[in-house]
């Protein structure tokens, strides 16, 4: 076993990276923060909020933040990855030569990065300079304004070495979070990166005004596309019944406070990507990047993604989401299984 890990740097300071750095101050660990601008380090630090990006939430007072990320990863025995997923590469490539030797890394980013069509762990693992399997991905329905507001929620780490997804649970489990351990990082991590696309849909027909079967009909044909990529790609089938999978999917894809099936919905009532990109306020909807990456891992390995495909469509070929919607029910009729 390994020892407890006490020392926990987050690099990130936007809505999840915030949440989970509470979630760790909640557990008893000494966390610092790195955020981008200094002003949200400042606020962190002597105000103990966010107010940027979780307004109203009081962080534990042992929570300190900085702008310097080589005064942020001194002495880490835990790197947490916060930032997006598109953007991680470069953020990454940047503090490669700070992370302390023999710190575990852990990613919280959701997403499939665009053109090397890579997932987080290989992304990190490409760049540090490890194995993919020796990092800890952090997934599950984890809405972070709900997880921040001390809600009760459960998590998954993966991660194929199990004595590092083990020392991360005990560095994070408290009175309202309950991180379980799974070694399916292929699945874990497809899991949390599709479902920001089929949450994408569900919050288009919800703009379109379209109700509950709509919604459950997309969730559950989300969930075949989603498994049938997985399963293709090594993942195990149980794991898109988990929190990973179904999970995440229910809360991403039902609740207003999920960005993804916001922006689908403003894109549903019929405004343009770029107004929807700007009422997001600079926040990320990683389904808006995925939906192509993850379609163009799918085509890589010949698996059939009309949802996936057809959000692609409608992000980023101008298709109209009604238009998008007659071409999926008019596809050819099949078995539910096939
Ligand atoms: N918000 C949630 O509820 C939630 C929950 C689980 C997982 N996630 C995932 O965690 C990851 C981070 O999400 P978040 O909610 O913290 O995002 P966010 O948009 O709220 O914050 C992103 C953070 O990354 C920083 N950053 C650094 N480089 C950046 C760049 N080039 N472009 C944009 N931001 C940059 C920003 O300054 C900010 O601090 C995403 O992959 C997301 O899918 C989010
Ligand atoms: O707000 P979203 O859409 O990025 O989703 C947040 C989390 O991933 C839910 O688990």
């Amino acid at each position: 076993m390994r020892p407890d890990v006490q020392r926990v740097t987050v690099l990130g300071a936007g809505s999840w990276g915030t949440a989970f750095a509470k979630v760790l101050g909640d557990a008893g660990r000494d966390v610092t923060m790195w955020a981008r601008r200094e002003e949200v380090a400042t606020d962190i630090r002597e105000r103990h909020t966010n107010s940027a990006y979780l307004p109203g939430v009081t962080l534990p007072a042992t929570i300190t933040a900085t702008s310097d990320p080589a005064e942020a990863l001194r002495a880490a025995e835990a790197v947490v990855l916060a930032v997006p997923s598109q953007s991680l590469r470069a953020n990454l490539t940047a503090w490669r030569d700070l992370l302390p030797r023999d710190a575990i890394l852990v990613s919280l980013a959701k997403g499939v990065e665009l053109g090397t069509l890579k997932r987080m762990s290989e992304v990190i693992a490409e760049i540090v300079g490890i194995d993919a399997g020796d990092v800890v991905v952090v997934t599950g329905p984890n809405l972070a304004k709900e997880i921040a507001a001390g809600q009760p929620s459960a998590s998954v780490l993966a991660c194929a070495d199990h004595d590092r997804a083990v020392a991360i649970q005990r560095a994070c489990a408290n009175s309202y979070f309950r991180p379980y351990t799974n070694t399916d990082v292929v699945g874990c991590e497809l899991g949390g990166a599709c479902k920001n696309v089929i949450a994408l849909s569900t919050g288009m027909a919800a703009g379109l005004g379209l109700g509950t079967n709509t919604m459950a009909t997309l969730i559950t044909r989300g969930l075949a596309e989603m498994a049938r990529l997985g399963a293709k790609l090594g993942a195990d089938p149980l794991t898109f019944a988990g929190l990973a999978g179904v999970g995440d999917l229910v809360a991403t894809c039902s609740s207003p406070l999920s960005r993804n099936r916001t922006f689908g919905e403003r894109l549903g009532r019929g405004e343009t990507l770029e107004q929807a990109q700007a009422a997001a306020g600079g926040q990320v909807a990683e389904g808006v990047m995925s939906c192509s990456s993850i379609r163009a891992l799918a085509q890589s390995v010949g698996v059939d993604m009309p949802i996936t495909d057809a959000m692609h469509r409608v992000c980023h070929e101008g298709v109209d989401p009604r238009q998008a919607g007659a071409e999926l029910l008019g596809r050819s009729q099949k078995h539910e299984w096939s």
